[in-house]
């Protein structure tokens, strides 16, 4: 049996002279009587030293079981705010990303103990703006092959804030796991004051060891909320607050506990038809903006690259062309090339044959998608299928 003498100890003496000696609680009974009454003192002094008893002498085997029983989480480390450093405590916005080795981000983190046993790999140590289709195969076959790791329970991957949201619907769309996958950053450098990366991380590797989180898909912990890899995007710079998914969090995690609000409906991770593992490298999607006076030669010049697969099309409003743009994407998609309908506009979607004839153009709309997601989806799907009503399934689907 193991035992914490002191404290149990202090607790007798403690509440037994309180007992005796405080003014019994008003109520129902004859207080004046039982106030009097040596007996019903003693018995309640009875009960505290047996709860005593049972609270503090815990059998030495359950407390070793409770602590192997912590989940195990590997953080994968990319790089980004979360490990940047600046040259001073006021520096919040000025500084350099991916400093820090992960090494000393989980040291600096003692609390991360209370919530898992923790490991730590530099998968690389990039700003995020800066990663290439190869970086993100690379990470993802280093998260499915650990996913597949008994002695891992969950995978938290540190990543810059800027294109976090891409990697975490890629993760969502193609690694086939139930085990919680968490992708977080920051805002502002661990040097920096209020900085929030610990906070984050710390949900993050709680998140990630959590048994009501299986099977859920791909997460992104920011500024206490969950939210799904799939609609989280950076909406706004500079802010802590930057994350949002317009249909709203999945949830929240506060210290260490996880309160659910709603689940994902689009297809992710185990149910999805695309298996990281069977993905060795990643067609070419370019993505081209719309705007006032926007011509066709950006149009012409991406169709112009080799192994151009498809072009999303981050069109104004619903997902409307410029008249002069228009020909330009008919062309590619004369030439094979799949044309995808997204918009600039954060929210809302893109409504198929409204602002442009999709089905006699034989064009795809995003759906919801931003256009950085539509990229990270189209290129998925184009490992598949060239055929634009099958992407379009896809489109709705995922
Ligand atoms: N807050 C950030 O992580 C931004 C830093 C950097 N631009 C990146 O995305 O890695």
């Amino acid at each position: 049996m193991t035992k914490r003498p002191v404290v149990c100890r202090r607790l007798r003496v403690e509440t037994l002279g309180e007992i005796i000696s405080s003014p019994p609680p008003r109520g129902m009974v004859d207080w004046p009587v039982m106030r009097s009454s040596f007996l019903f003192r003693s018995v309640l002094a009875a009960m505290v030293l047996a709860s005593c008893a049972t609270t503090f002498e815990l059998p030495a085997v359950a407390q070793t079981t409770a602590q192997a029983a912590k989940p195990r989480i590997t953080i994968l480390a990319t790089g980004g705010t979360i490990a940047g450093a600046g040259a001073s405590s006021v520096n919040s916005a000025s500084y350099s990303a991916a400093k820090v080795a992960v090494d000393k981000l989980i040291a600096g983190l003692p609390e991360l103990g209370r919530v898992a046993e923790v490991r730590g790999e530099q998968v690389m140590q990039v700003a995020s703006e800066s990663l290439s289709n190869e970086d993100l195969l690379k990470l993802a076959h280093r998260v499915s092959d650990l996913s597949k790791r008994a002695d891992v329970d969950g995978i938290v991957i540190t990543h810059g804030t800027d294109t976090l949201e891409e990697t975490a619907y890629f993760l969502n769309l193609t690694v086939h796991t139930t085990k919680p996958i968490v992708v977080v950053g920051s805002m502002r450098p661990g040097t920096a004051l209020s900085a929030d990366g610990a906070l984050n991380l710390y949900d993050a590797v709680s998140v990630a060891g959590s048994a009501d989180a299986k099977g859920k898909g791909v997460f992104v912990t920011m500024n206490d909320e969950i939210h799904t890899g799939r609609d989280v995007s950076k909406l706004v710079n500079i802010k802590t607050e930057a994350f949002k998914s317009q249909w709203g969090p999945l949830g929240m995690v506060v210290e260490g506990k996880n309160y659910w609000f709603r689940a994902p409906v689009k297809r992710h991770t185990a149910q999805s038809e695309f298996d990281i593992d069977q993905i060795q490298s990643l067609p070419r999607v370019e993505i081209v903006y719309g705007y006032e006076n926007a011509q066709r030669a950006v149009v012409d010049a991406i169709g112009a690259q080799p192994g151009v697969q498809a072009i999303v099309h981050a069109g104004t409003g619903n997902g409307s062309v410029a008249n002069r743009v228009v020909p330009a994407l008919q062309e590619l998609r004369g030439k094979g090339i799949n044309v995808i309908r997204s918009a600039r506009v954060p929210a809302g979607f893109v409504v198929r044959n409204a602002e442009q004839p999709d089905d006699k153009y034989d064009w795809v709309v995003a759906h919801d998608l931003n256009p950085q997601k539509a990229r990270i989806l189209a290129m998925v799907a184009l490992t598949k299928t060239r055929t634009p009503k099958e992407l379009q399934r896809i489109f709705w689907e995922y």
